[in-house]
């Protein structure tokens, strides 16, 4: 039998990091071995025996935690928001200089995912495949009124994602006839991709990616009513990281989405 995967969370009292605690707790090839707050140094690491980090924090401190984790020799799988591409890079390139010469069992991954609910996920890969079929399409994304950070990470890359399905397709700008407007009334554009946020008690994590043609709208829409939602996808995202040397970025990668 092989012995339990030793897991640390970082971020360990926020709401993803209890959820993440309770899920590695109840899964019996895991072990948590270290949960790690806001004023903790990933130093406190030393010793614990993690193989894997699981980084749920801000986006202020996600790059650098990543950087301090791959130097203490843990692979890690991050939810945080707000990953430019230059900073992919960056860990990308930490990941190569710290693999080269290693051997396949020693080489670290890291995995990021905007969104590791399979409903969203699901919504991501749609929207790309569709994108290319309509003339119109924008995004509004739902969240808690405690969200830092606007608008969603999983709503920047699927108007990422939507942008270059389009510019493959060779489709220009989108119809929009709006000469006036209140400030932020068009929402942010993202890659020519109009992206509007609404936070409201009550909710979770919500999004709807509408895509328009004469006569016709085809709505794709995702909902996390509660944060177990991510759980299986953090999981897998764990198991899979051990044996994904380099940077992964998305859980589609994983699931062989495309
Ligand atoms: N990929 C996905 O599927 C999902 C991603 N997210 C993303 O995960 C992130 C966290 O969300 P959520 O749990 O709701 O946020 P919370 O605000 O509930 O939790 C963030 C936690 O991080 C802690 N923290 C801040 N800085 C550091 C640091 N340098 N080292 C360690 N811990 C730190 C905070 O501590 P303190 O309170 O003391 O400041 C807090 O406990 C967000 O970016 C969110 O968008 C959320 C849900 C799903
Ligand atoms: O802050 C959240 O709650 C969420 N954050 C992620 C994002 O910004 O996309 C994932 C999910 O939407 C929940």
């Amino acid at each position: 039998m092989t012995s339990p995967l030793a897991v640390a969370v970082i971020g360990a009292h926020g709401r993803m990091g209890q959820a993440v605690c309770d899920a590695v707790e109840g899964a019996d090839d895991l072990t948590l071995v270290a949960q790690l707050g806001a004023d903790d140094s990933i130093d406190a690491l030393a010793g614990s025996g993690a193989t894997v980090a699981v980084e749920f924090t801000v986006p202020s401190a996600t790059e650098e935690n990543v950087h301090a984790l791959i130097d203490a020799g843990l692979s890690v799988v991050v939810g945080t928001t707000g990953w430019a591409d230059e900073s992919l890079d960056r860990v990308r390139r930490h990941l190569e200089e710290r693999n080269a010469g290693s051997d396949d069992g020693d080489a670290l991954g890291v995995l990021i995912a905007p969104n590791f609910a399979l409903s969203a996920v699901l919504a991501m890969t749609f929207a790309k495949q569709a994108a290319r079929f309509f003339e119109s399409a924008e995004v509004v994304e739902l969240h808690h009124p405690n969200k830092v950070d606007a608008p969603s990470g999983t709503a920047l890359t699927t108007a990422r994602h939507i942008a270059e399905a389009r510019a493959a397709a060779g489709l220009g700008a989108m119809p929009d006839a709006t000469q006036t407007q209140v400030d932020g009334a068009r929402g942010a554009v993202v890659d020519g991709v109009h992206v509007h946020a609404v936070r409201l008690r009550g909710l979770v994590a919500h999004e709807e990616i509408l895509l328009g043609n004469p006569g016709e709208q085809l709505t794709i829409r995702t909902d996390s009513f509660d944060r177990s939602s991510f759980m299986p996808g953090v999981l897998l995202a764990v198991r899979e990281v051990v044996r994904r040397p380099g940077l992964t970025f998305g859980l589609d990668q994983v699931l062989d989405l495309g």
